[in-house]
């Protein structure tokens, strides 16, 4: 890509209605490449449908989604869209339960195309050491010959998001990384989330604000399918505007 181009999501005027009902209404959502962006906001204002549009899932009624600032996804499928390097990892694990850790990373190996192919396909040692590798880094290391359907809540999410960075995305897509997470495992994926975040785009959904205060740089406050706030973390919790539809009471310690 041009050394010109400085965002990796460009989305103008994006309108998507069901039924008459506008889940996002006119947004403007810009995020430059590197940037690690948290999207919040209350129930229903459509952030899942924004990742649903970028990833190919939802048809806009109009606007703009452009990747690298050149890329008019609205014209590509799901799985064109996928293999332009935008990985998605949705609220529930979708990983295979009755495969092992290992046979979950092996198939998401950007070489396989079934799941069939890639069980049976003999990996090279380069291969081999390049998904052991994608263990360690997610600590899962040690489960590799373990049924997934047995890992915990926490380890199942980070499998996924194993198998998302093993396809090395240029933007990854998280929906609520930590919902459903106890506390411990929430930590761990915080601190997963900072090894993965340098030098990589990613765009994060989550309700969980010592998460979002934890990981974020720039955050994008989402109310009735518009940006009603954006800024660092400080600049969020001390709008009023944020505090009356979002925070409510909650008061975000910065220190
Ligand atoms: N396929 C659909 N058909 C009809 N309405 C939909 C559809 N998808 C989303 N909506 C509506 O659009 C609005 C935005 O939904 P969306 O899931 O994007 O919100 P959200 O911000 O992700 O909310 P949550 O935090 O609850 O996940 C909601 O009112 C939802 O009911």
């Amino acid at each position: 890509m041009s050394e010109l181009v400085k965002h990796i999501l460009y989305i103008e005027d994006l309108t998507v209605s069901f039924d008459g009902f506008k889940a996002l209404d006119g947004l403007n959502f810009y995020v430059e490449i590197n940037e690690l962006r948290v999207v919040i906001g209350p129930n229903g204002a459509g952030k899942s449908t924004l990742l649903d549009v970028i990833c190919g899932k939802t048809r806009p009624e109009k606007g703009e989604v452009l990747f690298y600032e050149k890329i008019d996804l609205k014209k590509l499928k799901e799985h064109e869209i996928a293999r332009l390097g935008i990985g998605r990892k949705f609220q529930t694990p979708s990983i295979y339960e009755d495969l092992t850790v290992l046979e979950n990373l092996t198939i998401s190996y950007p070489k396989k195309k079934t799941v069939f192919s890639a069980l049976f396909f003999k990996l090279s040692p380069m291969d081999k050491e390049k998904i052991e590798e994608m263990l360690h880094f997610v600590g899962l290391i040690d489960k590799r010959h373990l049924k997934a359907g047995l890992l915990s809540h926490g380890e199942k999410q980070w499998l996924e998001i194993a198998m998302i960075l093993i396809q090395n995305p240029k933007l990854v897509l998280l929906d609520e990384p930590v919902a459903g997470m106890s506390a411990k495992e929430r930590e761990k994926t915080v601190s997963l989330l900072k090894k993965i975040a340098p030098g990589r785009s990613m765009v994060v959904i989550e309700h969980d604000m010592e998460f979002v205060k934890n990981i974020a740089q720039r955050v994008t406050v989402l109310h009735q399918g518009k940006v009603l706030c954006e800024g660092n973390i400080e600049r969020i919790q001390n709008d009023p505007k944020v505090q009356e539809v979002y925070l409510g009471g909650y008061k975000v310690a910065t220190n």
